[in-house]
């Protein structure tokens, strides 16, 4: 049997919540790759918090950001992991620039799913700040991903919920790498 291909760049997408930093950082120990972080990658840049870059300049200078960080990411030499932010595959065409580097794995995980995990976890969410209670965040969730779902769906790999491991991931990848 041929040997399978290296794995290069693996990109992770999906909702917030939906697993991306967990998963993204077991399998870059699984692969000994390193793991980045979009999201990171941007407050680490711009020396502020994601939810100050949206109070103070909005989000259309946030997706720009993002696309220009996305693409400097890229440029670097290496392999990697890299978890996106929840919207990052939906806008400035960062979509095609992912499927052009990598396989794309979409995380597929449920709105109240999400909520439950998202609730639990108590980050601050720009997008999602404000909301009275859980149903009403589950209804932004759905509402959100029906929008998002033409560009998720787009990715080669996808793994739902609770089977998002990395031994499944790992299993996932083995056969698409062999056929590549
Ligand atoms: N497979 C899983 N089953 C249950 N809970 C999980 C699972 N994966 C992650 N979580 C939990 O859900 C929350 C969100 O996970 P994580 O931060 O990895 O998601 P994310 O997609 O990176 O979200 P973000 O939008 O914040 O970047 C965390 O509290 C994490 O512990
Ligand atoms: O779903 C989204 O649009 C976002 C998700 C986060 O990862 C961050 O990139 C930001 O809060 C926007
Ligand atoms: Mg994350």
């Amino acid at each position: 049997m041929m040997p399978e291909p290296e794995l290069q760049r693996l990109y992770l997408i999906g909702m917030p919540g939906a697993g991306k930093t967990t998963l993204g950082r077991g399998l870059a120990v699984a692969y000994e790759l390193p793991f980045l972080d979009l999201d990171e990658e941007i407050v680490r840049r711009e020396g502020r918090s994601v939810a100050d870059i949206f109070a103070a300049e909005g989000e259309d200078y946030f997706r720009e950001r993002e696309a220009a960080i996305l693409r400097e990411v890229q440029q670097q030499p290496g392999r990697f992991v890299l978890a996106t932010g929840g919207g990052t595959p939906c806008f400035h065409h960062n979509l095609e620039a992912l499927l052009a580097d990598g396989p794309v794995l979409y995380l597929d995980v449920p709105a109240p799913e999400l909520a439950a995990r998202i609730l639990a976890a108590a980050v601050q969410r720009p997008l999602l700040a404000g909301l009275p209670d859980r149903e009403a965040l589950i209804s932004r969730l759905d509402e959100t991903l029906r929008h998002r779902t033409r560009f998720y769906d787009r990715a080669p790999l996808r793994c739902s919920a609770a089977a998002c491991t990395v031994e499944n991931v790992r299993r996932l990848l083995g056969r698409y790498l062999s056929l590549a």
